[in-house]
């Protein structure tokens, strides 16, 4: 009897779960965030072991890429690359990208060069799955509670660069940043690109507020554009030039930005016919 009552409220939940989803805002925007994360564990889980054939190695970002370019289609987002032509053809350099949300990880995989890892967070190595994946395909951690550490982190990175022929993606906000904009820039990325001595290569990806917003618990479908700067030569660059390199980048990137912005805010609708 027991059971019956039991299976008769678990039938009663599951036929009630698309009303929710049907009716509720908030409710639709947690499964789509909490699939979000799910589909990321299972596709690390199908990474693993394709990446483990070859060890730690940057050309396992090509199987994470490859894995990862599906997922902007299951939630019917749009995307477009401006600019590609602007990526140096055969040398390392250090992109610098603006970080709105986890989703920024669809944009990356959709204009990631080859031989090119990101800089993140030490956290993520410790998200199961998904932090073995990082790890086979090379990604360089950062402790950002250790200052030291992580600049010595960066400075090992860029001899690797050029060592081993690698490219570098770094979002130098140094967190997401939901608001709307850009976060003053940290300057980790371009001390790095001074010391390789390698162009520093902006990516803007439009802003998702139309689409995807956090505090509204919103995520439709919608239109991203990504769209890559042209790159800035550090050649004969020292330290003493960074902060004015930084904020040369950051200007740059803004008005990019806020001119995305601008074009693909939806427009009003029409005033109804009275
Ligand atoms: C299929 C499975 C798929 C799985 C998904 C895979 C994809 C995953 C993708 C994941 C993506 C995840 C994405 C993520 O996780 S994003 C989060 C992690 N990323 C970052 O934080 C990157 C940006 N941060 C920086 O660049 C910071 O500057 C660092 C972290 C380096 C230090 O930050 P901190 O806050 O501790 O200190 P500070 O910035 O005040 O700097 C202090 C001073 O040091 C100077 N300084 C800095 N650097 C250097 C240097 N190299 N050589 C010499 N000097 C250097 C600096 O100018 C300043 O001096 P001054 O200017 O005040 O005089
Ligand atoms: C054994 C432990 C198991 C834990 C399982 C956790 C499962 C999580 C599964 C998938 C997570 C997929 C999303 C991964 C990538 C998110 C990248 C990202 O955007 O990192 C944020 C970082 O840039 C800035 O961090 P903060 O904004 O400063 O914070």
């Amino acid at each position: 009897m027991e059971v019956t009552v039991g299976t008769a409220a678990l039938a009663l939940a599951l036929l009630l779960l698309p009303v929710l989803y049907e009716r509720s805002g908030s409710f639709r925007f947690f499964c789509k965030m909490g699939f979000y994360n799910g589909w990321i564990l299972l596709l690390a889980l199908v990474a693993i072991p394709l990446c483990a054939l070859r060890g730690r190695d940057v050309e396992n970002m090509k199987i994470i890429r490859g894995l990862m370019q599906h997922v902007k289609h299951l939630y019917g987002i749009r995307m477009a690359v401006r600019g590609a032509q602007h990526f140096p053809p055969r040398q390392p350099y250090v992109v610098v990208s603006n970080h709105q949300s986890s989703l920024d990880l669809l944009g990356m995989m959709e204009v990631l060069p080859d031989r090119c890892v990101p800089i993140a967070k030490r956290e993520l190595l410790y998200m199961g799955a998904v932090g073995v994946a990082c790890w086979l395909g090379g990604i360089i951690f950062i402790d950002r509670k250790r200052t030291h550490d992580a600049i010595s982190v960066m400075a090992e990175a860029a001899h690797t660069m050029l060592s081993q022929d690698v490219r570098v993606w770094v979002f130098p906000e140094g967190t997401r940043n939901h608001s709307g904009s850009m976060l003053p820039f940290k300057r980790g990325a371009f001390h790095l690109a001074v010391q390789a001595q390698v162009p520093v290569v902006p990516i803007v990806i439009s802003s998702y507020q139309h689409f995807y917003s956090k505090r509204e618990r919103r995520f439709t479908a919608g239109q991203c554009v990504i769209q890559v700067l042209p790159p800035l030569p550090t050649r004969g660059l020292g330290p003493a030039d960074v902060p004015a390199l930084t904020e040369r980048v950051r200007a740059a990137m803004l008005e990019a930005f806020e001119a995305l912005s601008a074009e693909l805010r939806p427009t009003a609708p029409p005033p109804a016919p009275q």
